[in-house]
């Protein structure tokens, strides 16, 4: 997939987990993709996570929903089980290991990797990162152990630096912010919340769009 098309499928980037939605997480997923998430994470992770056999299954469940649908299934930091499903890519942090092993250890796979400044953006692109999730960008409740809140000065930053690569803001974003986040210069937005705990996640994800395209329009 070239970074033009790999751009479109940034705009509603949506993250979940079992322990991100309290009704069925396949449901949830075909509502979301349903309104207009245009590519997928499974982010199995914290207490009461599943483990084994029942995370495995859950990951096929949800491959199979994104399938249907024709978007991008990523899984984050388990390479085990990207390997096994044969997803489409793998999400790291900068605590996952060393980014220019994980990128050998995936040819032709999408490897998103999450960085905080222009150093790490930098490092992340040169080992052949395919696109950066930048944040958090807002107060989230979802992850504790995130980086200080940065606002969208780090997006600013990388793209006044000449950085061009697929960029998603990340944490606390909903769609009454997520124009601020485009409009700063990402492609799009990860959420896990907004769209997870929502009553209607079509609703929710449809917003987001909207919300997202807007802010492009300005940027
Ligand atoms: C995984 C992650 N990384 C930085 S913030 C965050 C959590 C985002 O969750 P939410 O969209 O619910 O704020
Ligand atoms: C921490 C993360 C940052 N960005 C993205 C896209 N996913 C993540 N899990
Ligand atoms: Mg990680």
């Amino acid at each position: 997939m070239n970074q033009y098309m790999l751009k479109e499928k940034m705009k509603v980037y949506f993250i979940m987990g079992s322990t991100n939605c309290s009704t069925d997480a396949e449901e949830v997923l075909e509502k979301a993709l349903k309104g207009g998430a245009t590519l997928f994470q499974f982010r199995e992770k914290g207490t009461g996570c599943l483990e084994g056999g029942s995370r495995t299954e859950l990951a096929m469940a949800l491959q199979k929903v994104c399938r249907r649908y024709n978007v991008p299934f990523i899984i984050n930091d388990d390479i085990q089980l990207m390997k096994h499903l044969d997803a489409d890519g793998l999400h790291v942090g900068q605590e996952d290991g060393d980014l220019a092993e994980i990128r050998k250890a995936i040819p032709g796979k999408l490897l998103g990797v999450s960085v905080h400044n222009l150093k790490e953006a930098r490092h992340a692109l040169e080992v052949g990162a395919d696109y950066l999730g930048v944040g958090p960008i807002y107060p989230t409740g979802t992850k504790t152990d995130t980086r200080p809140v940065m606002g969208y000065s780090v997006i600013r930053e990388l793209r006044e630096n000449g950085i061009d690569a697929p960029i998603v803001g990340i944490g606390g974003i909903s769609a009454s912010n997520a124009s601020g986040v485009t409009q700063a210069g990402a492609d799009g937005v990860a959420v896990i919340t907004a769209i997870s705990s929502h009553q209607e996640p079509d609703e929710a994800a449809y917003e987001l769009l909207k919300s997202v395209e807007k802010g492009k329009e300005s940027n």
